[in-house]
């Protein structure tokens, strides 16, 4: 219910067609209370033997007609007029649910499964729709059914509308366990469907690692497991409802039953009419429909709140790295980068860095060395702020980056990673994704630059070649240099690249480093590698150790030192 509450208010730009279409719905409902009044008065005419049969009938007919059309043009007006606005409130709800989620920080997509986010994005925000264009409507049109009808019954005849009464305090109670039983299995209905979808989805995108390894089986049997749990949590939910309903169509048939004994007796007594009795009859299918149908409204009612709530967890999460209301925008900077007694962990068990402190000067090209898993990545995490610290500050031209926005810290920064993720779009487009508004010209000069023009052109369509989903149609190389092209294009004062190289031949890496070192001079630039050769003539090099700095000094002076550097060095060499 509060979820309900909580849609229908947050959808108060369409209130305005939802108020429309609620009263095309009472005209339609009212509307359609004539039809058994018709056969009423028409048996009525013929019981008692009218002599203006013929134009009472045609009188009957036509405001049937009447009838029937308002009954028609009402559903449809109040039908598309409650999808406009349901159909709308989904679209806001998935802008907002899709701005929400590129606020997130990445330990959320760590601890997230992509598959489940996307399921919420697309299949459960239509949930919404359910409910605001068919729960809602149905159930307003059941209880105008259920009022209108039961004051028609009750002035037919008092007395047997009383005893077809009977029966409804047993169906409301049937109705009220169902509900309470039905809306948590529904819930984890939805949660195993997540799951399954996630992991289907990671499957299919690691689908050359499962072949590489030969998981299929294993994997076969991870899918076939998740999918028998949902089959089963489905089950559940189902049961509740094939109980019930069997039991709330028993219970509402005992009432007819009553009706047909007693309204039979009263008839033997003269103190009711067979008109009456043909009208009660008829009128009293519509009167059980809605008591009938909203244990099924009520179940569908669970499921789609079911469905919004996974919605709103995510809009209601609040984000691990948060930008602060009065945050200011931070200009192109100098970029100098100062990390001040940074302490870092990805969790309570692995600490990850202690108490680091570096500065790099603008302009200055810095190499994060170590050994893997030592912290270099994380570092750079940090200065992005993908993750906040701990303790500690990153603050870059001496202001800390929590005091500024997002989007201009990350304006000034530029990123090449080891895992480039290109998307589905053509090489042109991937390449000016770091800055919009370049042309042609300077997209095809990053090209150039990156070395990555000359096997553009040699692509079926040259630059507007589609590379396929991440690149798929590319070699590791390819996609390195493409991701290189962006940086350079992007032209941020501060450049990081973490093993930006490492899927290039010795030779192409020996080009493409002379084109990083020269859009290096003019920027700060945070260098990650774990080939020494690439970093030799970096401003500083730093040597990271179990959480810390162990060593720090240009490339002769940690020669000279003869410690961890110069020997990872001399192993290198060799
Ligand atoms: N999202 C994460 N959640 C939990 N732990 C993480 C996460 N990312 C990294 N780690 C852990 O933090 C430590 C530092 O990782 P990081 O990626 O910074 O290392 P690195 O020095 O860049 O390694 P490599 O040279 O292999 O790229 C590692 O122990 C790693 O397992």
């Amino acid at each position: 219910m509060k979820t309900t509450f909580r849609i229908f208010k947050e959808a108060k730009k369409y209130w305005s067609h939802f108020i429309v279409a609620f009263f095309a719905l009472v005209i339609s409902t009212v509307a359609g209370f004539y039809t058994p009044w018709a056969l009423r008065e028409l048996t009525a005419l013929a019981t008692n033997d009218s002599v203006n049969f013929a134009s009472e009938a045609l009188r009957i007919g036509l405001l049937l007609l009447f009838t029937t059309f308002l009954q028609a043009a009402g559903n449809s007006v109040s039908g598309y007029l409650n999808h406009y606005g349901a159909l709308h409130y989904v679209a806001d709800l998935r802008k907002r649910l899709y701005s929400k989620l590129q606020c997130m920080s990445l330990k959320y997509f760590h601890k997230s499964r992509t598959g489940d986010l996307t399921g919420r994005v697309v299949s459960d925000a239509m949930e919404a729709e359910i409910l605001l264009a068919h729960v809602i409507p149905d159930f307003i049109f059941n209880i105008l059914t259920f009022a209108g009808v039961g004051v028609i019954l009750i002035t037919i005849n008092w007395r047997l509308a009383l005893m077809s009464l009977v029966t409804i305090p047993f169906l409301i109670g049937i109705t009220i366990w169902q509900s309470r039983n039905v809306s948590p299995t529904w819930k984890e209905n939805a949660k195993v469907r997540g799951e399954l979808a996630g992991t289907v989805q990671d499957n299919l995108s690691g689908i050359k690692e499962i072949q590489i390894f030969n998981q299929q089986a294993h994997e076969e049997k991870k899918v076939a497991s998740l999918s028998l749990r949902h089959s089963k949590a489905y089950l559940k939910a189902s049961f509740f409802f094939e109980t019930t309903y069997p039991l709330l169509a028993f219970v509402t048939a005992l009432g007819t039953v009553i009706v047909v004994v007693y309204g039979g007796h009263l008839m033997g007594t003269g103190q009711i009419a067979i008109a009456d009795i043909v009208g009660f009859v008829m009128y009293l299918s519509m009167f059980y429909g809605p008591v009938k149908s909203i244990s099924g409204l009520v179940e569908r009612a669970g499921e789609s709140s079911a469905g919004c709530r996974r919605i709103f967890d995510v809009i209601d999460d609040t984000p691990d790295v948060k930008e602060k209301k009065s945050a200011a925008i931070l200009p192109r900077v100098k970029g100098e980068i100062r990390l001040e007694n940074l302490s870092f962990a990805y969790n309570e068990e692995n600490l990850v860095l202690e108490n680091v402190n570096l500065t790099i000067k603008p302009g200055q090209t810095v190499a994060l060395i170590g050994t893997t898993g030592v912290g270099k990545s994380t570092i750079a995490n940090l200065i992005n702020r993908f993750y906040d610290p701990q303790m500690g500050t990153v603050r870059i031209d001496g202001v800390d980056i929590c005091e500024v926005t997002l989007t201009s810290l990350r304006d000034n920064i530029s990123m090449v990673l080891q895992d480039t993720f290109l998307f589905n779009g053509t090489v042109y487009e991937n390449i000016v994704y770091g800055w919009k508004d370049a042309s042609r010209d300077d997209v095809v000069a990053a090209a150039k630059a990156s070395k990555a023009h000359d096997f553009i052109e040699k692509m079926e369509n040259g630059y507007d070649t589609i590379i396929g989903e991440r690149g798929i149609r590319l070699s590791g190389g390819q996609k390195q240099r493409i991701s290189i092209a962006r940086a350079i294009l992007r032209n941020s004062p501060i450049l990081i690249l973490d093993e930006a190289t490492s899927a290039l031949d010795t030779k192409t890496e020996q080009e493409i480093q002379l084109a990083l070192d020269e859009i290096s001079k003019e920027r700060t630039t945070l260098v990650i590698a774990h080939r020494l050769s690439t970093i030799r003539h970096a401003d500083q090099i730093v040597v990271l150790s179990d959480t810390g700095m162990a060593e720090i000094g240009t490339h002769d002076q940690l020669m000279a030192k003869n410690g961890i550097y110069a020997r990872l060095h001399e192993a290198q060499a060799s």
